[in-house]
């Protein structure tokens, strides 16, 4: 007997974008009601939901449409640290004392394992509330750390790729470890995590600066076992940390070419924040089609600088976007893309006329082809994991003011990218299981409370 699991029809007004808004001017897809049918997490048909529910009279209908609720997919955040999750905030600092002063102290307190599961999980209903259905992300030192977070991982349903982060000089003592010990650490994790419920492993040297060769080496060894595995570090995010790399690596070509002579590059590499490359360096990158997370809330912060998005397109550098919490300010991609926006608009000429078809892109299937995901999340088409967030304004908001009155889609979506925060985040799913809910207390519902 074959068993069939429940359809669901989901009827909504969607946006996504199937194609790529910086090669195709047409590739934001809206519908003001669409229906989605899902069977056993995927996306098994779509189209206009008159038709749909015609089509498979069977299915229970959802619907989504109230409130001026408007579905996208998912969101994905390329970069972002768990161990930093409660010093969000630390501002006023560049880049190496930010390190010395707020993120490593903290950091450290994740030897506790039972402080690393509180971390944890307020790190995960972090991306959950704001809607990220899929994050690479940056791990804790400590292994402990790391079984504690994919189980947790696990629990909320979310899909990550996280690896322990590894370094072996300049950070403090307990955070350094051995190439041997990051080679068999590495593997161990990786044998019990990599492929287990929706996570990935990504091996994970914090950065060139605090990473000898030798520890370089035992991270590539790990990735030449075990090809599937993803890559992530940090690369070019502030001058005098760049100064450093080059002082460390005298050999090597660029701050790039310390992972690139490990043999770290390939398609499943992304490297975060590249505020400041070189033309050899985004030639390279291009040739591995490895990708570049852009952090701006965190470039804006740490004030590490405006990121040449421009360079990184011609050249044909795949990018996307990252929250890069805790030195960035918050875990919604919404705010990202606005930021982004920004800051290309104060590069002037240099700068690139981001649309809301592009903030969606970068927030999403940019995401999860950097990730090497795209053939399972970041869009609506048939075939793809229903990921997806439902977006509905606070009742009495700017952002419901805006929506019920935006005269095309683009203004709308231009709308959740200015006004929307994970307040208006009210349902999330990932794989067709709810994995966040907006509680009934958490509406505020009476614009004028006291008449
Ligand atoms: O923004 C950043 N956050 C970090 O934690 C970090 N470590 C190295 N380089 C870094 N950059
Ligand atoms: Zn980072």
């Amino acid at each position: 007997m074959t068993f069939f699991p429940p359809a669901t029809l989901y009827r909504a007004r969607i946006m996504h974008t199937p194609a790529d808004p910086f090669g195709d001017a047409s590739a934001l897809q809206t519908q003001e009601d669409a229906g989605l049918l899902v069977q056993g997490g995927v996306i098994r048909a779509s189209g206009p939901f008159d038709g749909m529910r015609a089509g498979f009279p069977v299915a229970d209908v959802v619907d989504l449409r109230g409130g001026n609720g408007v579905l996208l997919p998912g969101f994905v955040d390329t970069h972002v640290h768990y161990p930093q999750v409660r010093i969000i905030g630390g501002l006023g600092l560049p880049l190496l004392e930010w390190l010395d002063r707020v993120a490593l102290p903290e950091e450290a307190r994740l030897a506790d394992t039972g402080y690393a599961r509180s971390v944890a999980r307020e790190f995960l209903s972090g991306l959950a509330q704001a809607g990220t259905t899929t994050a690479l992300v940056f791990g804790s030192h400590f292994a402990g750390a790391m079984d504690v977070f994919f189980q947790e991982a696990r629990r909320s349903g979310l899909r990550t790729v996280a690896g322990q982060v590894v370094s072996d000089r300049l950070l403090r003592p307990e955070l350094h470890t051995t190439p041997d010990l990051a080679y068999a650490g590495g593997k161990a994790l990786i044998e019990r995590w990599h492929g287990v419920g929706r996570s990935l492993y990504a091996v994970t040297p914090r950065f060139s600066l605090s990473a000898s060769e030798g520890l370089l080496d035992a991270c590539a060894a790990l990735t030449r076992e075990f090809p599937d595995v993803r890559f992530t570090s940090h690369l070019n995010e502030n001058p005098r940390e760049i100064q450093s790399v080059r002082e460390l690596f005298p050999q090597a070509r660029d701050y790039l070419d310390t992972y690139d002579r490990a043999g770290l590059l390939s398609r499943r590499a992304v490297l975060a924040h590249n505020v400041h490359p070189t033309e050899r360096e985004l030639g390279v990158m291009a040739a591995h089609r490895c990708a570049a997370a852009h952090c701006p809330c965190s470039n804006s912060a740490l004030g590490s600088g405006l990121f040449p998005l421009r360079r990184h397109l011609t050249a044909g550098v795949p990018v996307a976007l990252g929250t890069d919490v805790g030195a960035g300010t918050g875990f919604s991609l919404l705010k990202e893309g606005l930021q982004a926006a920004f800051m290309q608009g104060l590069l002037g000429p240099e700068g690139v006329n981001l649309t809301p078809a592009h903030l969606l892109y970068l927030a999403t299937r940019a995401g999860a082809e950097a990730l090497d995901l795209g053939d399972l999340t970041g869009d609506f088409r048939v075939g793809h994991q229903f990921d997806a967030v439902l977006l509905r304004p606070l009742s009495g908001s700017a952002l419901e003011t805006v929506l019920t009155h935006a005269p095309d889609p683009e203004r709308a979506l231009a709308a959740l990218f200015s006004l929307g925060t994970s307040a208006d985040v009210a349902q999330v799913w990932v794989g067709g299981d709810v994995v966040h809910e907006r509680s009934a207390t958490d509406v505020r519902s009476a614009p004028y409370p006291h008449g």
